[in-house]
């Protein structure tokens, strides 16, 4: 939904056919016996090349100064092990065979190079023979940490089921794309054999506190944490289990792993009365998993029993925020765009609000569910106002600094398409939450997936098991592009040339992934920073099945299956809503006809793209002789529409109307502007009493009996109409400046910034 699907672009429908090919390169290979490349070559070799991609500033989104676009091509989809360990049997690498996976066995080795990162976290690993091979580890964590490496020299790791695959040079790796099929060992594990064992093993409880602390002051948390783990595996006392835990749990804080940091935190009250760190350091966590009544009881908890203690008084205030916003959805709208300004990522400190909607049956979706009113709701109304389970920013300056996460190009085979985005990004940042959170896997792994089959189980060794494919499928089906804030996008319409309609950001919001798709759509989206607000575009009835656009309905003429393609290659279906029914029953030479009218009317008024944007040509006039004939062009393509507005919106049509609306407008002729705004809103879909000043206005009302689909350019017909109105009928002044009002409302998220944007009128 409104991301790069660059699939049918040339050159890289080209580079999807080249990995198919690459693949099936690589199978053929499947069952052969690799040749091992001597230890100390493969090491040297690896740590230059690392070196020197250092030097470039590849890993980084900048190469060289220039944007560096990553490319990631996700392999053949494969279940993760679910098998315990101590079923599993362990293999040396000389028993690893091509493009298999090796079912039931599991690997040990060490790190023998530091790690160099591109989309994989890349090192080289021995086993005990001394063997090398590389490892490749994918969405272990956001690949450009600068401060903590996921591979140091000297690590042991246990790989389940290894799989060798053929890599895109002809040469062969480990590939681990489940997190889950990695396992990390702490200094002390018994199953690291005796020739690698340090001495870490006799360490104390205390001596690996001070390394845990050590690692924390360097913001190494990972680190920190195995060092907090090696301590409490080293029988310590009380005392000391208790600070430990406590320290541990600050650190699964810092890496937003909250029901880790709570299990540490309810763990350390089982040896002493929560103390005052506890209590905050719970209220934090809750807080993060966004248990806001929850985390309001733990502060009013803390401030009663320690009233000098400043933090938890301000930490309460702001939780209580969260949890009214939670529960009211009242929103401070300016606070937000000022977060979306200055946060990168722009990840807002808001709540989730869910309004009068529930998930039920769907009727559009066969089989599935959809998203229904629970009570009657007005247009602009609010349905929820969603914070993102994940978002993935591609700043305004992605590919231009080195923290700025690169856009990635994704060729996935599986579903034979190429996205350029943050996906990438996102399939990370929602298994390391999963990963860290389990018990809010369902609220992704319960999202769409088509056809695809996951595994049951969901954890082993007490480890959650999480399914990198069930998470990229649920992302192709359900996540958003979207724009830093609508609001900017609305205006930026006004000058860029052309209409942005996909975002290189993108996001999973879950309520929202249960809408179902329909070109006339009844709901609208809009964004600020991680926030998604869905607000109601007519007023509709309790239990009424909300839909909006996955793709947009087509504003060019298109012919009926051009536009069902986009629908069934991305989400596997064809939409049956009135207006592609109607696009299916129109003959082609009726679509021909609309293109060559359309094309007159080009010559006629050249706007930058046709009509559809809401500025025309800089410098350029009109003649009133060209503006009529282009009325008749305007006609004669409404002619070729056998159904009313009302039942099949024309939105090719409305984008002309409003065009003329615009260019009498200029020529200060108040009757005209009237007359083609609201005949563009006609064309939209609208049932609009009175206005209409050419059949005179006197006492008359301005109502809309039904409204139609929403677009930004139905704001700017209500805004022609008030400045019309200002002219010659101030009494309808306020009222289309109410409806001007709404429709921002409806498709900015807010009407705060209305008059700022559209100046005050009446
Ligand atoms: C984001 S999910 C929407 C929720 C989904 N129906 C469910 O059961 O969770 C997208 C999927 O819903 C289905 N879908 C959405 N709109 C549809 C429509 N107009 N007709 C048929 N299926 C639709 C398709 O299977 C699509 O891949």
């Amino acid at each position: 939904m409104d991301r790069h699907d660059v699939t049918e672009l040339p050159q890289y429908f080209e580079n999807l056919k080249r990995q198919k090919q690459l693949l099936r390169d690589a199978q053929s290979r499947r069952g052969q016996r690799p040749a091992l490349r001597p230890r100390m070559e493969t090491i040297l070799q690896f740590t230059m090349r690392a070196m020197a991609n250092d030097a470039n500033g590849i890993g980084s989104a900048t190469a060289g100064g220039m944007q560096y676009i990553a490319s990631s091509f996700v392999p053949s989809s494969y279940p993760p092990c679910v098998t315990p360990f101590s079923e599993l049997t362990k293999t040396p690498l000389r028993g690893l065979v091509l493009e298999t996976h090796h079912r039931g066995s599991y690997l040990l080795v060490r790190c023998a190079t530091r790690q160099d990162s591109m989309t994989a976290i890349m090192a080289i690993v021995e086993d005990e023979s001394g063997d090398v091979v590389l490892l490749q580890l994918y969405h272990q964590e956001q690949a450009n940490d600068p401060v903590e490496n996921i591979l140091e020299e000297g690590m042991i790791l246990v790989v389940k089921e290894p799989y060798l695959k053929v890599t895109s040079d002809g040469g062969f790796g480990l590939r681990v794309d489940h997190v889950s099929d990695i396992e990390f060992l702490s200094p002390d594990d018994d199953r690291i054999p005796r020739v690698w064992q340090g001495t870490s093993s006799s360490r104390t409880a205390l001596a690996w506190k001070t390394e845990g602390n050590d690692f924390f002051g360097q913001a190494k948390y990972r680190a920190a944490i195995r060092a907090y783990t090696g301590g409490l595996d080293s029988s310590p006392s009380l005392d000391e289990a208790h600070a430990i835990t406590l320290n541990r749990s600050l650190a699964f804080i810092k890496r937003k792993a909250f029901e880790q940091a709570l299990s540490d935190i309810d763990a350390a009250a089982e040896i002493t009365n929560p103390t005052e760190k506890a209590l905050f350091r719970k209220a934090q966590a809750l807080y993060g998993l966004q248990m806001f009544r929850d985390c309001c009881q733990v502060l009013k908890q803390l401030c009663l029993a320690y009233p000098d203690n400043k933090s938890a008084k301000s930490e309460f205030a702001r939780a209580i925020s969260r949890h009214s916003e939670e529960t009211q959805g009242r929103y401070d709208f300016r606070k937000m765009y000022a977060g979306a300004a200055k946060l990168r990522p722009p990840h807002l400190d808001n709540a989730t609000h869910i309004g009068p909607v529930a998930i039920k049956d769907s009727t559009i979706s066969p089989g599935g569910r959809g998203l229904f009113t629970t009570k009657p709701v007005s247009a602009g109304d609010l349905l929820f106002c969603e914070k993102a389970f994940a978002h993935a920013h591609a700043s305004e300056a992605a590919g231009t600094t080195s923290r700025a996460p690169a856009v990635t190009l994704l060729v996935d085979t599986n579903s034979d398409r190429v996205t350029m985005g943050t996906e990438q990004e996102l399939t990370n940042m929602i298994i390391r939450k999963l990963h860290d959170n389990p018990s809010l896997a369902s609220t992704v792994t319960s999202l769409h997936h088509g056809s695809y089959q996951p595994v049951e189980q969901t954890s082993v060794d007490n480890r959650p098991i999480i399914d990198t494919f069930l998470v990229r499928r649920i992302i192709a089906l359900n996540s958003f592009g979207c724009p830093l804030n609508s609001r900017q996008s609305h205006l930026s319409l006004a000058t860029k040339p052309k209409t942005e309609s996909a975002f290189y950001s993108s996001g999973i919001w879950p309520k929202a992934s249960h809408l179902n798709h329909t070109c006339t759509s009844n709901a609208h989206r809009s964004f600020i920073g991680d926030m998604m607000i869905a607000r109601a575009t007519r007023n509709l009835p309790a239990g009424t099945e909300l839909t909006w656009w996955y793709h947009p309905p087509p504003v060019e003429p298109v012919p009926y299956l051009e536009h069902q393609k986009v629908l069934l290659r991305t989400w596997g279906f064809m939409c049956k809503c009135a207006l592609c029914r109607d696009l299916r029953n129109t003959p082609e030479s009726v679509i021909t006809k609309r293109k060559r009218l359309l094309a007159e009317f080009r010559t006629l008024v050249p706007t930058r793209e046709g009509g559809q944007t809401r500025s025309l040509v800089a410098g350029r006039l009109v003649g009133v002789e060209a503006l009529k004939k282009a009325e008749g062009v305007v006609e004669r393509t409404a002619a070729t529409y056998k159904k009313p507005a009302v039942e099949v919106p024309r939105l090719a049509v409305a984008g002309l109307l409003l065009v003329l609306a615009r260019e009498w407008d200029e020529r200060g002729k108040p009757l005209e502007v009237a007359r083609f705004a609201l005949a563009a809103l006609e064309a939209y879909g609208f049932v609009v009493d009175g206005g209409n000043l050419a059949t005179g206005v006197g006492g008359e009302t301005l109502v809309v009996k039904v409204w139609g689909v929403m677009v930004d350019n139905v704001i700017d017909c209500w805004i022609f109409l008030r400045k019309a109105y200002q002219m010659v009928a101030p009494e309808l002044v306020a009222v289309a400046g109410g409806y001007a009002k709404v429709a921002y409302r409806v498709c900015i998220g807010e009407d705060e910034t209305f008059d700022e944007t559209y100046g005050r009128f009446g």
